[in-house]
């Protein structure tokens, strides 16, 4: 059975030569209470691109178009103990678009100092691949979260 496909996508400004990315805390569902990207489901028939258009508009008012999506690779969570979480998650920086970001049903946007992204309030797998990623680099590792659903127990060499 293919995973569940989501996409995220991580908006990056300069301020006074320092490089900020958009983050904000999910109000509700998966995650709930972490700083996210924003993102989500693929609907039937998208791509991850079409997707991550669509969900940036979705979760901060932003347009951006499908060119100026940089994929940088793929991430691909197990939760063996909640297999409805496990899924794969597409992974877009965006440095170009147009609006200013609004807090929606799904966040409240906030920028961050890519040297101060709030990790210890994220997702446990961001900590390893993010700041990869926000550096410029790609991406292809795969998380495997414990009973908790919280922790990430185990990193599968063979295909990180
Ligand atoms: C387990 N470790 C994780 N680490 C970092 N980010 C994670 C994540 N697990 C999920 N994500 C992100 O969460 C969004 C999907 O969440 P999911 O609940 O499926 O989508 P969301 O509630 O937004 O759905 P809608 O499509 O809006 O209904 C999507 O951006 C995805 O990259």
């Amino acid at each position: 059975m293919p995973l569940p496909q989501v996409c995220v996508c991580y908006l990056l400004r300069e301020r006074e030569g320092r490089v900020e990315v958009l983050l904000g805390r999910k109000k509700h569902g998966l995650g709930m209470g972490y700083f996210v990207g924003l993102g989500g489901k693929l609907e039937p028939g998208e791509t991850a691109t079409d997707a991550a258009v669509r969900e940036v508009f979705e979760e901060s008012g932003v347009t951006v178009a499908a060119g100026d999506l940089e994929p940088r690779g793929l991430l691909t969570y197990h939760f063996p103990h909640r297999e409805a979480w496990s899924q794969e998650s597409s992974v877009f920086v965006c440095r170009r678009w147009e609006g200013e970001p609004a807090a929606s049903d799904e966040l409240d946007p906030e920028w961050f100092d890519v040297a101060t992204v709030p990790f210890a309030q994220m997702w446990d797998d961001a900590r390893r691949w993010l700041p990869g990623v926000l550096d410029g680099g790609l991406v292809r590792r795969t998380f495997v979260f414990g009973a908790d659903l919280a922790t990430v127990v185990e990193e599968p060499s063979s295909v990180a």
